[in-house]
């Protein structure tokens, strides 16, 4: 399967099983984001958005970030397949998902 090719609905299940947490968000027509809200303190919160950068940087994928009082939120889809769901989404939701617990982030 083509990385930046949009997934089929039953893939999008079976990967979104394996990232507990994480929910897909529909969007209109086949568009989706992949999210998450973590909980922490404002500061680690900030410290963990730089980390994600740097793996988005590693990556060349990006997400939006949404830094909160307590909470740093996550939304990713691939523009480049029209705002649908593909692996790189997944590829960067499961390398933020394998930090977060060095961050405390819950
Ligand atoms: C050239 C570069 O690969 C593209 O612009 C990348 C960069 N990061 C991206 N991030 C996301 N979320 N979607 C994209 O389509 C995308 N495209």
């Amino acid at each position: 399967m083509p990385y930046a090719e949009p997934l089929p609905p039953h893939e999008i299940s079976l990967r979104l099983a394996e990232l507990p947490g994480w929910e897909v968000v529909p969007g209109p027509g086949d568009a989706a984001t992949l999210r998450r809200t973590y909980h922490l303190p404002h500061l680690p919160a900030a410290i963990f958005a730089l980390h994600i950068a740097g793996i988005q940087a590693e990556l060349d994928h990006h997400s939006d970030l949404t830094l909160g009082y307590d909470t740093l939120s996550v939304s990713v889809t691939t523009h480049a397949a029209g705002g649908r769901l593909t692996p790189k989404d997944f590829a960067l939701a499961t390398r933020i998902h394998s930090v977060a617990p060095a961050h405390s982030a819950t």
